[in-house]
């Protein structure tokens, strides 16, 4: 039903900044066939950790029975530049001297992303792009690329993400990075190098991604007689464990930089000439009490991005709710995509 593969670009990768990449490679799952017509693919731009099997990290919204199903779409999901998950990342091997990156790792922004997923994309043979989906880091990926090709996004839906990253967002991954560099394995060239720190930083991360009432219903004490040993201290030294399980401090230091960089408008006119670029039919979705990337920004995307619609939704877990609440966001992009294919048969029907 799925496929993980790799992808070896052949050439040099240019980023951004100038910097060249050799030996890129990018780790991607497909699910589904893309058809005939090539009309229905569904691209999944995932978001600071997650990885490209977005039917485990997006079970609910990605499934056999679920909206975006293999039975009818093409689903692509790619793991981005610097990412732990397979794609070139700081522990993959520097060919310039048989060593891993590390700290020698070029940094990268959002628009590469873009730039090595356009590749992979052609390597697929994929022309549009049906559905283009992502929450928070996916959504600046999403958006960025609605920019840079918006004559190939069809539909677009932005979850929980922005248009420029806050200096309040930046102050959170700041913080995380400072946690990373105060261990100082961090600077040891080793695999594990800065776990401790990274312990840390995803433990002030989930104080942006949760909220006062998620940690009230969940880790609440069923007794008064309690002075240390507290239920949310354990949460937050099992949350920070289990990722330095999965993902490497030097992978997340770079990819927090990468979204600290996320600005539409660099080197542009404007974020808002940047925005008015889009084509596709958007849909902007932002969920009432995410304290990260809170509705101000997703109604800043809305008002900017022509034709846009907008929409919010309840989570008791903040901004960590575009991973969850899976029903609501069901309900909401099943409607907007409806909506949208029935404009786009009304506009056939008075270009017949
Ligand atoms: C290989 C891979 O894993 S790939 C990538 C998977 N991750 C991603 O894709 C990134 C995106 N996903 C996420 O960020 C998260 O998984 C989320 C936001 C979707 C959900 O977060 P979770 O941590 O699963 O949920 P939640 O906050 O409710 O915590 C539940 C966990 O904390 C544990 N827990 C809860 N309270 C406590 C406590 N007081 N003390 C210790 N542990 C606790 C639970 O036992 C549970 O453990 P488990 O994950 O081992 O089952
Ligand atoms: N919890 C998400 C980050 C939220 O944007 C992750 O770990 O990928």
């Amino acid at each position: 039903m799925s496929t993980s593969s790799i992808y070896n670009h052949p050439k040099q990768f240019k980023l951004e900044n100038g910097k060249k990449l050799r030996n890129l490679q990018i780790a991607y799952q497909t699910y589904g066939k893309l058809n005939a017509k090539k009309d229905n693919v569904i691209w999944v731009c995932h978001a600071l950790t997650a990885n490209a099997d977005v039917f485990e990290w997006w079970e609910g919204l990605f499934g056999q029975n679920a909206l975006f199903n293999p039975n009818e779409h093409f689903i692509v999901c790619a793991n981005v530049l610097g990412s732990h998950y397979g794609t070139t990342n700081p522990l993959s091997t520097n060919p310039v001297n048989g060593l891993p990156y590390y700290l020698a790792f070029p940094q990268f922004s959002i628009r590469d992303f873009v730039a090595a997923h356009q590749l992979l994309s052609q390597h697929l043979g994929i022309e549009q792009i049906k559905v283009l989906i992502g929450g928070s880091l996916g959504g600046q990926q999403s958006v960025e690329w609605s920019i840079i090709e918006p004559n190939r996004i069809e539909n677009l839906v932005l979850i929980a993400t922005n248009a420029v990253h806050s200096p309040w967002g930046i102050a959170f991954n700041e913080s995380q990075r400072l946690a990373i560099t105060t261990d100082r394995t961090f600077f040891a060239n080793q695999p594990n190098g800065g776990s401790k720190g990274l312990k840390t930083a995803r433990s002030i991360a989930l104080l942006s991604y949760r909220t006062y009432s998620a940690y009230g219903n969940t880790q609440v004490e069923s007794v008064n007689e309690k002075t240390d040993n507290f239920r949310a201290s354990s949460y937050q030294n099992y949350q920070g464990e289990k990722l330095i399980n999965r993902f490497n401090a030097y992978s997340y230091y770079y990819l927090t930089k990468a979204m600290d960089s996320h600005n539409v408008g660099r080197n542009r006119k404007s974020i808002a000439d940047a925005l008015k670029l889009i084509k596709a039919n958007t849909l902007v979705i932002g969920i009432e009490n995410d304290f990260l990337f809170p509705v101000s920004e997703q109604k800043y995307l809305a008002d900017q991005i022509q034709g846009a619609e907008l929409a919010v939704i309840n989570s008791d877990y903040g901004h960590d709710g575009f991973l969850i609440e899976t029903n609501a966001l069901t309900n909401i992009i099943g409607t907007f995509l409806r909506e949208s294919s029935n404009k786009k048969i009304i506009k056939l029907q008075h270009t017949a």
